[in-house]
């Protein structure tokens, strides 16, 4: 696979220059968020000066380019995931969103008593309080498949959870708090073994390894641009096309309209029939060029990148001795996040300790507030790697706990 040029990738990331109290920023926080380099800021900067423009209704040449620019982003994404083509990629939000699209467009007229929605426990809010209250207002019922105490899923609890009741399945592909990688082509086999949907939420695997949503054959898998080097305010929904094209938008307006009478409405082709209103153009121009820049590096290199910096932390805060640290021991089952937390000290009065030395980790429930409570805390600390980070950075987190340590001992 090789190894990174950390020194050039850093070098396209200015921000990670920054300086609080002269002390540069460690930025660990990537699964909350990750930086975006100078070409995606350059792609949407040159797209503002010289391409801005509405899509999908100007005759004129700024929209005609701004709209290819639209339309080409969906096939890059299309591409860059797998999948046959535009008419499978919705540009929603962000991760959120695509979770309540489905909710909405899918669940709401396909759900009712008697049906099961089977999430596992360690589900984002995104995930777990959308189909939750789907389910409320549907009558459905909601089913957890178990974590065990190395935070994998149980998957004998699995095939247990998946019956003939199941309508669909949502799990999570890569936890933001335990790190687990979650075997999402087995829980599809076995939601379509019960002609069950499958859900994938892939906001913490599709940045950081390769991820092909056919071989997974899941039914429906959503990101974030943010997630990837790529701006805010774009997500991603995948749905197989004969899925969506039975599905009726929730969301009414412009551009996703085919013909518009006084008594009624008839609905746009895919994707746009799902993007009503004016869209993220140039969010979609940032998020190709992040596509780009992270196809360059290569995604097997920023996986195996990631877990090595995930391995060494991982080994460094066992090595500590007074940290309990959440998910399985380092292998092809943990991403490059790793949460923990310092016996007697608050996750929160960590990071803030944390940030004494600017090293930027997440302290909270990172919204999984079921599976702390499974965990029995209130929170933990979270610490996550991405293209640029490093082992020195390791070692300077590892010395502000050791700070920490001091100062509460
Ligand atoms: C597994 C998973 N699923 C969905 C989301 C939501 O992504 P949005 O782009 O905010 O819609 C996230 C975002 N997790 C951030 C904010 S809580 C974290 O710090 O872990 C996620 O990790």
């Amino acid at each position: 696979v090789g190894t990174l040029d950390i020194e050039r990738i850093r070098s396209d990331f200015p921000i990670l220059e920054r300086e609080f109290d002269d002390q540069q920023v460690v930025y660990l926080d990537n699964a909350a968020t990750t930086q975006t380099p100078d070409p995606v800021i350059d792609a949407m900067s040159d797209y503002y000066r010289q391409t801005n423009s509405n899509v999908h209704r100007g005759i004129h040449h700024l929209s005609q380019e701004a709209s290819e620019a639209y339309e080409r982003a969906h096939d890059r994404v299309a591409d860059f995931i797998g999948a046959s083509g535009r008419e499978e990629v919705i540009f929603t939000k962000n991760t959120t969103e695509s979770e309540n699209l489905v909710a909405y467009s899918w669940g709401l007229s396909e759900l009712g008593p008697g049906d099961e929605v089977v999430l596992t426990e360690m589900e984002h809010h995104a995930s777990l309080v959308t189909w939750q209250q789907i389910a409320h207002e549907t009558g459905a019922d909601v089913k957890y498949i178990r974590i065990d105490e190395d935070g994998r899923l149980d998957m004998d609890h699995a095939r247990e959870c998946i019956t003939d009741d199941t309508a669909i399945l949502s799990a999570v592909h890569v936890s933001n708090t335990l790190g687990t990688v979650n075997p999402v082509t087995e829980l599809t086999e076995l939601a379509h073994e019960h002609d069950a949907l499958s859900f994938i939420d892939g906001a913490q695997a599709v940045p950081n390894r390769p991820v092909d949503v056919e071989a997974i054959d899941a039914d429906f898998y959503a990101f974030s641009g943010h997630k990837m080097a790529g701006p805010t305010g774009i997500g991603v929904l995948y749905g197989k096309q004969h899925l969506l094209e039975e599905m009726d938008p929730y969301l009414y307006g412009g551009g996703m309209i085919r013909k518009v009478t006084f008594e009624d409405s008839t609905w746009a082709d895919l994707p746009w029939k799902f993007e009503p209103g004016t869209p993220p153009i140039a969010e979609a121009v940032g998020l190709e060029a992040a596509i780009d820049y992270l196809e360059e590096i290569g995604m097997e290199r920023i996986q195996a990148h990631e877990e090595e910096l995930a391995e060494y932390a991982y080994e460094r805060l066992e090595a500590e001795g007074d940290i309990e640290i959440y998910g399985p021991e380092p292998g092809p089952d943990r991403s490059g996040l790793v949460g923990f937390n310092l016996e007697s000290v608050h996750a929160h009065d960590l990071a803030s300790i944390m940030n004494d030395h600017t090293v930027a980790i997440r302290a909270g429930d990172h919204c999984t507030q079921p599976l702390h409570d499974k965990l029995g805390v209130a929170a933990s600390a979270r610490a996550s790697f991405y293209v640029y980070n490093t082992r020195e950075e390791v070692d300077k987190l590892i010395a502000a706990i050791d700070d920490a340590r001091q100062l509460f001992a």
